[in-house]
């Protein structure tokens, strides 16, 4: 049985900071989506990141970076140590994938493998990797019709995760997040609200936030993919996804503490 994931366990889960916490205990993101080709990818991710509660993003990638700081201006544009890196979202052809990938592999650091970057997966993805594929993309990856990842996502999820010896979390209306070990839960769900250009950047900046406080692949996914969900619930109505994030902050407080909502 495929058991759905709870917003009591995301809540317990969830990374609230203490006393003692400063920015780099927090956990410092690096965000490296986005690209001449793909600005808007760059401020899609970094809004899903700092709407899942960062220490500190760091901006990455190849996007210009005046719109970055002009947008966010808490992201550092320094490069320095990271937590996590998200790697791929909106990288498209302007982007030479192979070196990029390999760059972020160096970090050796929980990574967020997203949409161009699933090109060229390297036969040993480091502990912690979570790839989030939607089903045209997973379809590539494992050679198979996006008919029979759709018909059967749970399965596709599980196939993949094994394969790659990574945890996946297959995007679309069913969520499932699947382990190397065979185990595998689902995100809770939402209005199809969230199916829209650019959903899938956000939700991979709030998995690298949540890899960069420590949690692991599996519960990075199944939370984010969540809170998105929520969101969407709580929010409904045709906002565009970097509007949806900058909402996460109230989700995620009404489930910490929800006699005070
Ligand atoms: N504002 C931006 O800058 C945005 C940039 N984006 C970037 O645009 C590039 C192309 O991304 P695409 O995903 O469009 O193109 P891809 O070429 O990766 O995938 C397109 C194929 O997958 C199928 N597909 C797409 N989404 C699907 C889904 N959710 N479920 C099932 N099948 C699906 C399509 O039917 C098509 O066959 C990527 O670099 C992506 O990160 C997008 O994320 C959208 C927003
Ligand atoms: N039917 C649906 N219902 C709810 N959410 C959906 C549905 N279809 C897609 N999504 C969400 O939309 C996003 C789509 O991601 P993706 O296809 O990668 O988009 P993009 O690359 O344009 O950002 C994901 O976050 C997924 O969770």
């Amino acid at each position: 049985m495929t058991g759905v994931v709870t917003a009591g366990e995301i809540a317990a889960w969830w990374p609230v900071p203490g006393a003692e916490s400063h920015k780099y205990t927090r956990g410092v993101v690096g965000i490296d989506a986005g690209s001449p080709q793909y600005p808007g990818a760059a401020l899609l991710a970094i809004s899903g990141a700092l709407g899942a509660g960062p220490g500190m993003v760091r901006y990455l990638g190849s996007a210009p970076r005046d719109l970055v700081v002009g947008r966010f201006p808490s992201v550092v544009l320094a490069d320095g140590q990271v937590q996590a890196v998200v790697a791929g979202s909106g990288w498209g052809a302007l982007v030479d994938a192979g070196p990029r990938l390999r760059e972020a592999l160096e970090r050796r650091v929980p990574l967020v493998i997203d949409a161009d970057a699933l090109r060229l997966l390297p036969a040993d993805l480091p502990a912690e990797t979570l790839l989030t594929p939607h089903a045209g993309e997973l379809a590539r990856l494992l050679g198979v019709e996006r008919g029979e990842i759709e018909a059967d996502p749970v399965a596709a999820a599980v196939l993949a995760a094994g394969r790659f010896k990574a945890t996946v979390l297959l995007k679309g209306a069913v969520q499932p997040v699947a382990s190397p070990d065979g185990s595998v839960r689902l995100a809770l769900s939402g209005p199809a609200w969230t199916a829209q250009a650019g959903s899938g950047d956000v939700l991979a900046g709030a998995c690298g936030t949540l890899l960069a406080a420590g949690l692991p692949a599996g519960r990075a996914g199944l939370m984010a993919a969540s809170l998105q969900a929520l969101t969407a619930s709580r929010f409904p109505g045709p906002y565009p996804p970097d509007v949806q994030a900058s909402r996460f902050p109230e989700v995620v407080w009404g489930l910490l503490a929800p006699d005070q909502q």
